[in-house]
């Protein structure tokens, strides 16, 4: 039997990423896990926390093998500058987008089967005059797919975002029946393919309270959600909305829905991470390729200390290869 390649790229190099991939490093795995990082920054983190590391260069012309415990795969791309642990430093904002970019051009090659990433600091890629918005932007545009999804899980609750990072001010604008309906055909593909939900059933949430209150308070529902939502049922899917996005993440409404759609980021991200916070995964559902990631980010302040918990980081690198293997 084959052995896959799982790309895994540890983000920022001054948070808890490198920590995460050490962990993940003690257990054996079915695949081998490519980290594509540099690899001094892998052992000195090692050292620091005083876990058994040996680092094995990746070999893209050998045949795959599968991990085993104590080791890791490292594709080695070269910090610009060393790290210091917990210490944000923009002069290696490069580094970071190069390890993605050589992750995702090696998953549309088929090279990898999938991408697991750990937590990126926004702000200091910006603070280095890049742009950037997150992962699943990066790897929308990288692969040139028009629409992507953002989608949260944890066990009993995944919440599937309209708009992503966006600032709110600019999220009525993009509240459009276009964006909502591909929103739902993307989800609905997706839940069917990597989850084998045959005929998937999504509860979608309105953008204002109390869903528009009949357009006293707001008409995005009329104008765009309603009509997507109609659309979608004409075409015979299980879609039902809008719903108040105050009262839908009830035990009754969770229990007859297979997914929520949440119109922004904040209005479904803070439930599913109060109920499940290091126990969910975030993937990007559209994309020509698999690529899950951890649910929390660069906690810089428990970077380098043994203060973290790995459960989502081994939840999604779990989730990937089970994925990978259907
Ligand atoms: N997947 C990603 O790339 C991703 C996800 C979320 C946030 N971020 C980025 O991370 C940066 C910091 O964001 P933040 O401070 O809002 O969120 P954060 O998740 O980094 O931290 C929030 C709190 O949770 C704690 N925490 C987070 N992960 C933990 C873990 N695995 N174990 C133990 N404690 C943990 C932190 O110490 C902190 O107290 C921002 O730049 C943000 O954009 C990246
Ligand atoms: N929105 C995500 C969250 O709150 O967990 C996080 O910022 C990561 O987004 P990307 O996967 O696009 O980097």
């Amino acid at each position: 039997m084959t052995v896959a390649r799982i790309a895994f790229t540890p983000g920022e190099p001054a948070g808890i990423g490198p920590d995460l991939i050490v962990k993940l490093a003690q257990h054996a795995w079915p695949i081998e896990l490519v980290v594509i990082a540099d690899a001094s920054l892998l052992a000195q983190r090692a050292a620091l926390l005083n876990l058994p590391l040996t680092i094995r260069n990746y070999e893209p012309d050998e045949p795959a093998v599968a991990q085993t415990a104590g080791s890791l795969t490292v594709c080695h791309i070269p910090l610009t500058e060393n790290v210091v642990v917990q210490q944000l430093n923009s002069n290696n904002a490069n580094y970071v987008l190069t390890t993605l970019e050589r992750a995702s051009r090696g998953c549309l090659s088929r090279e990898f089967a999938a991408v697991v990433t750990g937590p990126v600091h926004k702000g200091v890629i910006n603070q280095a005059g890049i742009p950037f918005s997150g992962h699943t932007e990066f790897f929308a545009q990288h692969s040139k797919t028009p629409r992507v999804v953002m989608m949260l899980a944890t066990e009993g609750l995944r919440v599937a975002l309209v708009t992503t990072h966006l600032p709110l001010k600019d999220v009525p604008a993009a509240i459009t029946r276009s964006a909502v309906e591909e929103t739902l055909q993307i989800l609905h593909a997706d839940l069917a393919k990597k989850w084998g939900i045959a005929n998937p059933r999504i509860l979608v949430c309105g953008l204002n309270p109390h869903a528009g209150e009949q357009g006293h308070l707001g008409r995005e529902e009329i104008d765009h959600i309603i009509p997507a939502i109609q659309s979608m049922c004409e075409q015979g899917f299980d879609v039902s909305g809008p719903y108040p996005a105050d009262t839908v993440f009830q035990p009754h409404y969770l229990a007859e829905a297979d997914a929520i759609v949440a119109m922004y980021h904040d209005q479904g991200l803070p439930v599913l991470k109060y109920k499940g916070f290091g126990n969910a995964i975030n993937i990007t559902l559209g994309l020509p390729f698999i690529r899950t990631s951890v649910d929390h980010g660069t906690a810089l302040d428990r970077a380098g200390t043994h203060n973290i918990d790995d459960s989502s980081a081994l939840l999604a690198l779990r989730t990937a290869i089970d994925m990978v293997n259907r």
